[in-house]
């Protein structure tokens, strides 16, 4: 893999991780000490040894006063201190539309705000907590209030909902760019929605909104089929961790257990360690637009994003993605390449199949006797699909984004860095994608050729041992036909290691 020095810009060079930007953020220990003393008299129980830190210049965390046993309920916070809405429970497709799916429409969305019963949910919670705000001291989310962070810093300062992103930042990234345009219409939904509250500033509507998106959690509704949206307090103020590999670094998880939510330790903890959980499985670009979390050191979770124009596809393929259900041919279809396939060697499992759908039959073409396993969409790897795929990812990759690395302005430094680094991350999964990929081109190309000829060998050998051989071992020519298939492969393989040896040593000699 190559090193990220290479195409990062010089705005990575700085810290990235846990940034939240120069916006001050006015919260003192003294908010959140009153917040604990507001729940515990109303009957939550939190560890008092749990410490809530200024981690950075501009956010707070949770951390561990004491070893904390795995197992251990660290917080547990009473149902009724839960500022909650509750929503419908939409059923899921019993198959998703392969190609909706891999565009990146709003199935690669990670939140409520994927579909308008969930946006009804986010919009009425924002509601509530202006209410809640506007009544001050009558209010029983007082201290609650009083925790949250101030516009000053919600939304967070990478968040799509501070500012405007500049058009040129987005070409870095199409994973980026089509989840910041997805996120900027979906908020500006609830946005208006929310402007119908009298007396409402659109900072006030910003802050609130704000504050739903990226604090809130998931639990489970009154009834069956329905499924509520909660601000926790105290227990919002734990920080996300993301996926590192096999490696489970996140502290916490969290459960609802007799009408109570609780957070749990999921590990043993240490004392002073930071007490995280995982907002969401998803890569560093839904992290970044959903809650303002700039790119972890790793995410086992992170896809590059791969952008098809229709154009590139023959008129008969058209027809055949059509099916498939890309519709509007007019607008290019994202593809997503998932890192973790890097992970099994060579095997890009993931990868292909999702690339190779526009020559793989569609599913309403495909007979299924009575009766018969269902049998998946096998990927056509002949040698005409992987050139398409090489030409792809070629092109993908192509995209590099120089203009906007040169002329990063110096407010935006952040953001930018940001999205250097995911851009970065991006193009190495594609290049990984596009270096096996060519392999397999080749060697599809050298195995064509090797048995075509060893077909031919085989029915002349064939021919003469037949004049040779008894009747009764005939058997024998049948295995002797494997043999020399196998040998002709093993030949195969031999030829393309050496090309593939070859091709290294002129690109060294060109280096
Ligand atoms: C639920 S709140 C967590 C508490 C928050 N840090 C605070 O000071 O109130 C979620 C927000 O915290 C910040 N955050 C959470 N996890 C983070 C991380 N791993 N790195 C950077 N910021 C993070 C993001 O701004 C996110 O929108």
């Amino acid at each position: 893999m190559r090193a990220l020095s290479a195409r990062v810009p010089w705005q990575t060079l700085r810290p990235l991780v846990r940034r939240h930007g120069s916006l001050a953020d006015h919260r003192t220990l003294r908010e959140f000490e009153d917040l604990r003393h507001h729940l515990v008299s109303e009957g939550a129980d939190l560890d008092p040894e749990l410490l809530v830190v200024r981690e950075s210049s501009d956010g707070f965390g949770v951390f561990a006063g004491r070893a904390i046993q795995k197992g251990e309920v660290v917080a547990s916070v009473p149902r009724r201190l839960v500022l909650e809405v509750p929503f419908a429970v939409q059923p899921r497709p019993a198959e998703a539309l392969p190609f909706a799916a891999a565009a990146g429409g709003h199935g690669q969305w990670y939140d409520v705000m994927g579909f308008p019963a969930g946006r009804a949910a986010v919009t009425k919670a924002a509601e509530r907590l202006i209410e809640e705000y506007h009544a001050g001291h009558n209010s029983p989310f007082k201290a609650y209030c009083a925790a949250l962070p101030p516009p000053s810093v919600l939304p967070p300062p990478l968040h799509p909902l501070r500012r405007r992103w500049p058009l040129e930042l987005l070409k870095a990234s199409p994973m980026v760019e089509r989840l910041y345009m997805e996120a900027r219409s979906l908020n500006r939904e609830c946005l208006e929605a929310l402007a119908k509250i009298p007396d409402c500033s659109l900072e006030l509507r910003c802050w609130a909104l704000a504050a739903v998106i990226t604090r809130n959690f998931a639990l489970k509704g009154p009834t069956a089929g329905v499924s509520s949206l909660g601000l926790l307090p105290f227990i919002d103020l734990f920080n996300h961790q993301s996926s590192e590999g096999g490696k489970i670094p996140f502290t916490c998880s969290y459960q609802e257990r007799h009408g109570c939510v609780v957070m749990v330790a999921d590990r043993g903890i240490a004392k002073g360690e930071e007490l995280t959980f995982v907002y969401a499985a998803a890569p560093d670009a839904a992290l970044l637009i959903q809650y303002g979390i700039p790119p972890a050191a790793s995410n086992f979770h992170n896809v590059a994003g791969i952008q098809i124009h229709s154009d590139v596809l023959g008129a008969e393929v058209r027809n055949v993605v059509r099916d498939w259900g890309w519709t509007d041919l007019t607008k290019p279809l994202l593809f997503t390449l998932p890192e973790a396939w890097q992970r099994g060697g060579l095997r890009i499992s993931g990868a292909q199949p999702n690339l190779d759908r526009p020559h793989v039959p569609p599913p309403k073409q495909q007979t299924r006797r009575r009766g018969h396993r269902k049998r998946d969409h096998a990927p056509n790897h002949d040698g005409a699909t992987l050139a398409v795929l090489v030409a792809w990812l070629e092109a993908a990759l192509s995209r590099t984004p120089s203009r906007w690395q040169r002329c990063a302005p110096s407010e935006d430094s952040d953001l930018f860095a940001a999205v250097a680094v995911i851009a970065e991350r991006e193009a190495e999964i594609l290049e990984e994608c596009l270096l096996e990929t060519r392999r397999r081109l080749l060697a599809a190309e050298l195995l064509l050729e090797s048995f075509e000829a060893a077909r031919e060998w085989q029915f002349c050998q064939t021919l003469a041992l037949q004049r040779e051989v008894p009747a009764v071992d005939r058997p024998f020519l049948k295995t002797l036909g494997y043999f020399l298939a196998e040998e002709a492969f093993r030949r195969a393989s031999l030829r393309f290691l050496e090309k593939e040896k070859e091709e290294e040593e002129e690109e060294e000699e060109e280096e």
